[in-house]
């Protein structure tokens, strides 16, 4: 299963309880993703990135706006979305298996289906002999990989990602990044990524969305052509790599020091 993603004008504004005023975090978002593409949005800290990500997966509504997938208005959570955050959040009472028939259960897949589904997508995320273990007793990256595997299971349409990587090692990270596009090219998932790294960015996405410092607009969407993947031994090190990297950080480095000027006192 996959799906597209449209928004339209979405607004988000939060009450400001110490001046009795509105913080609007996004301002008129306008922003599609087809059906099976991975987007990345990236964006200075504060601009609302997060807020995106929850309004996509029906945790809060947009103040103004749309927001639809496959046509049809976000309304709450759904099993046609599925998220994975930065921490792990894994019961930690239940084995890697356990986790992954978690949301299966809540579905009403039968029993021995749950158990094959389970196994099936802990093998996808390269887990197939750690079923029966804890989260305490698995790594970082393992148990990241596990709470893609469960939210993959129950087939959602869109994935959403909010900086799934970013409490790992950096050579976990990379591992997980070529993991995930593994994944992704597999199973032909939507999904946007949300990120603080530009290099993941890069790294990840058929496009980058970058946010303005808040409130949060769509400042550029760069699509991202890195040409053929299998062919190049360092990937990150390549010159239009290094191209694209250096356009992502110039229109973030702008937020950034707009962001700063606003906030120094004249
Ligand atoms: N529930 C809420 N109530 C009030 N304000 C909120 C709420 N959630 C977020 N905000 C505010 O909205 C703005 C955007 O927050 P958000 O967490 O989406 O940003 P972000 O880009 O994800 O930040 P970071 O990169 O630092 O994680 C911030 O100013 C934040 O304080």
């Amino acid at each position: 299963m996959t799906a597209h993603i449209s928004l339209r004008g979405v607004t988000k504004k939060f009450p400001d309880r110490r001046n009795r005023t509105e913080l609007t975090a996004l301002d008129g978002i306008d922003l599609d993703v087809a059906a099976g593409e991975f987007v990345v949005v990236v964006g200075p800290s504060g601009c609302g990135k997060s807020t995106l990500l929850d309004l996509l997966g029906g945790l809060t509504t947009p103040t103004s706006g749309r927001i639809l997938v496959d046509g049809k208005p976000v309304t709450g959570p759904g099993l046609d979305r599925g998220t994975v955050f930065q921490q792990y959040a894994l019961l930690p009472w239940r084995t890697a298996q356990g986790n992954v028939e978690f949301g299966l259960e809540a579905v009403g897949v039968p029993r021995r289906e749950r158990a094959e589904r389970a196994r099936e997508f802990l093998d996808l995320v390269g887990l197939t002999g750690f079923e029966h273990r804890h989260p305490h007793e698995l790594s970082g990256g393992m148990r990241q990989r596990v709470a893609i595997a469960r939210s993959l299971a129950y087939d959602p349409g869109v994935l959403l990602m909010d900086e799934p990587f970013a409490a790992l090692d950096a050579q976990t990270r990379e591992s997980l990044q070529d993991e995930l596009l593994r994944i992704w090219e597999r199973t032909g998932k939507t999904v946007v990524f949300i990120t603080h790294g530009i290099e993941e960015a890069v790294y990840l996405g058929q496009r980058v969305a970058v946010l303005t410092s808040r409130p949060g607009r769509l400042k550029r969407v760069v699509p991202i052509d890195l040409g053929a993947r299998a062919d190049t031994v360092d990937l990150r090190s390549s010159p239009e790599f290094g191209r694209y990297r250096h356009e992502i950080w110039t229109l973030l480095h702008d937020e950034v020091a707009r962001a700063q000027k606003e906030v120094v006192p004249a």
